[in-house]
């Protein structure tokens, strides 16, 4: 079994009336990229600042390193690493300048500031202002920084927020390298599911306050409905149909889906239609893509408009 490098126990947050966060048992295994995901306003941020010390839980604990975080808060911070909110710099400074106010303060080797430039492949822009970075490079930057106490646990909430494919995929690439070639375990929260899937090994999500999902990424594909639909002639006339046969049958422009269909299920479904005059025009199966099984299992969840960014 492996280490558990960070863990809550019945973690929890009460802001006046509202649980932002409600009995939260997080695991973090050494090694892992650990997805956090949630909706907007689903408990992420706040989960985050308790891990980091920035916010003082109303209830439960955190285990972080196999000490509990609230004794051991300075050790346990000296080994992270974090990028929360965008991160802000002096502009008018170069990439490597602002590294080296920030190494200054944590009393790291000199020697680091090119390591991290590398790391986050900015050497080559290290000495231009970084009001000149793109948002994508900014954010790389901020990592960089995140990396000068050569952490063991690095935590990123939403990294990825605002920038446009290749600032992700960039920023993907990078958090990819991080457990095996750095021996960093990292957390990093997101919004979206699809974004997590060809990173992260394993999954939390979070939906009002609640952890409601918490294993590796197949295992979540797995819940994944199967679903068969059925092009025809007459919806809702094949929708009756397949509903009198007592299956699951709902309907879509053009067709009707049947849940969890079994093949006896299918080739009855189709005696029935063709019999009762319904042509069938196409079969197709479908699964659930894995941000539609995130919808559903977060359904409700969304506080703010979908899509908006906090
Ligand atoms: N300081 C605060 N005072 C009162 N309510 C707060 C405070 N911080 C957060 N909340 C509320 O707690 C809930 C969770 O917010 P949180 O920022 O943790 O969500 P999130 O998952 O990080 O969402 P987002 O992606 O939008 O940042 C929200 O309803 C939010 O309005």
């Amino acid at each position: 079994m492996s280490e558990i490098i960070l863990q809550t126990n019945q973690l929890t947050k009460q802001f006046k009336k509202q649980t932002a966060v409600h009995q939260v048992d997080l695991r973090v295994q050494k090694g892992d990229i650990y997805g956090f995901l949630g909706p907007n306003g689903a408990g992420k941020t706040t989960t985050i600042r308790m891990l980091l010390g920035l916010m003082k839980p109303s209830n439960g604990e955190i285990e972080i390193f196999g000490q509990t975080f609230d004794q051991h808060k300075l050790e346990a911070l000296r080994r992270m690493g974090s990028l929360v909110e965008a991160p802000s710099y002096y502009e008018h400074l170069s990439g490597r300048e602002n590294l080296e106010t920030l190494r200054i303060l944590l009393k790291a080797p000199k020697s680091r500031i090119d390591e991290v430039l590398a790391i986050v492949r900015l050497t080559k822009d290290s000495d231009r202002p970084v009001k000149q970075y793109s948002l994508g490079m900014k954010q790389r930057l901020g990592i960089a920084a995140s990396l000068l106490g050569d952490p063991e646990l690095l935590i990123l909430d939403e990294p990825t927020n605002g920038l446009d494919p290749s600032g992700i995929q960039e920023i993907r690439e990078l958090i990819k390298t991080m457990p095996e070639k750095y021996g960093i375990t990292v957390l990093i929260s997101s919004h979206l599911l699809s974004e997590m899937e060809q990173m992260a090994t394993r999954v939390g999500i979070i939906s009002r306050g609640e952890l409601i999902y918490q294993g590796d990424m197949e295992t979540l594909k797995g819940k994944a409905l199967p679903q068969v639909a059925l092009r025809v002639s007459q919806v809702e006339k094949a929708r009756g149909i397949l509903k009198s046969l007592g299956l699951n049958a709902c309907s879509e422009a053009g067709s009707v889906l049947i849940e969890n269909a079994s093949d006896q299920d299918v080739a009855e479904s189709v005696a029935a239609l063709v019999h009762k005059q319904v042509a069938v025009y196409r079969i197709e199966e479908r699964r659930q893509s894995l941000e539609e099984i995130f919808l559903d299992l977060t359904k409700g969840g969304e506080l703010n408009a979908p899509g908006t960014a906090s």
